[in-house]
Protein backbone atom coordinates (compact mmCIF):
# COMPACT_ATOMS: atom_id res chain seq x y z
CA UNK A 1 0.00 0.00 0.00
CA UNK A 2 1.98 3.03 -1.20
CA UNK A 3 1.74 6.11 0.99
CA UNK A 4 3.13 9.37 -0.35
CA UNK A 5 3.53 12.38 1.91
CA UNK A 6 4.35 15.84 0.65
CA UNK A 7 5.06 18.83 2.85
CA UNK A 8 4.39 22.33 1.56
CA UNK A 9 4.26 25.80 2.97
CA UNK A 10 0.69 26.95 3.59
CA UNK A 11 -0.89 29.31 1.13
CA UNK A 12 -1.74 27.54 -2.09
CA UNK A 13 -5.35 27.35 -3.16
CA UNK A 14 -7.18 24.06 -2.58
CA UNK A 15 -7.80 23.40 -6.29
CA UNK A 16 -4.07 23.40 -6.93
CA UNK A 17 -3.41 21.01 -4.05
CA UNK A 18 -6.19 18.71 -5.25
CA UNK A 19 -4.66 18.62 -8.72
CA UNK A 20 -1.29 17.79 -7.19
CA UNK A 21 -2.84 14.94 -5.18
CA UNK A 22 -4.57 13.58 -8.29
CA UNK A 23 -1.39 13.65 -10.37
CA UNK A 24 0.68 12.03 -7.64
CA UNK A 25 -2.01 9.37 -7.27
CA UNK A 26 -1.99 8.58 -10.98
CA UNK A 27 1.81 8.55 -11.22
CA UNK A 28 2.17 6.13 -8.31
CA UNK A 29 -0.72 3.90 -9.41
CA UNK A 30 0.49 3.62 -12.99
CA UNK A 31 4.20 3.31 -12.20
CA UNK A 32 3.72 0.65 -9.54
CA UNK A 33 0.72 -0.98 -11.27
CA UNK A 34 -1.39 -1.06 -8.10
CA UNK A 35 -5.15 -0.55 -7.57
CA UNK A 36 -6.57 2.96 -7.02
CA UNK A 37 -7.76 2.11 -3.54
CA UNK A 38 -4.31 1.11 -2.40
CA UNK A 39 -2.74 4.53 -2.95
CA UNK A 40 -2.63 7.09 -0.13
CA UNK A 41 -1.59 10.69 -0.65
CA UNK A 42 -1.12 13.02 2.30
CA UNK A 43 -0.46 16.72 1.92
CA UNK A 44 0.89 18.48 4.97
CA UNK A 45 0.84 22.25 5.11
CA UNK A 46 3.21 24.12 7.37
CA UNK A 47 2.67 27.73 8.38
CA UNK A 48 5.39 30.00 6.97
CA UNK A 49 6.25 30.94 10.55
CA UNK A 50 7.14 27.29 11.26
CA UNK A 51 9.54 26.64 8.38
CA UNK A 52 13.03 28.02 8.29
CA UNK A 53 15.94 27.67 5.88
CA UNK A 54 19.28 29.06 6.99
CA UNK A 55 17.57 30.30 10.16
CA UNK A 56 15.26 32.55 8.16
CA UNK A 57 11.58 31.61 8.21
CA UNK A 58 9.56 31.69 5.03
CA UNK A 59 7.51 34.49 6.56
CA UNK A 60 10.65 36.53 7.29
CA UNK A 61 11.91 35.89 3.76
CA UNK A 62 8.63 37.17 2.31
CA UNK A 63 8.84 40.36 4.39
CA UNK A 64 12.42 41.23 3.33
O1 LIG B 1 7.21 26.05 -1.61
C1 LIG B 1 7.00 25.48 -0.52
O2 LIG B 1 5.90 24.97 -0.26
C2 LIG B 1 8.09 25.37 0.49
C3 LIG B 1 9.26 26.22 0.23
C4 LIG B 1 10.44 26.05 0.87
C5 LIG B 1 11.60 26.84 0.66
O3 LIG B 1 11.60 27.81 -0.11
C6 LIG B 1 12.86 26.48 1.38
O4 LIG B 1 12.88 25.51 2.14
O5 LIG B 1 13.87 27.20 1.20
Amino acid sequence: MPLIEITLAEGREYARLRTLMHRIHEAVRDTLDVPDASVRVIVREVPPTHWSAGDVTLQERERD
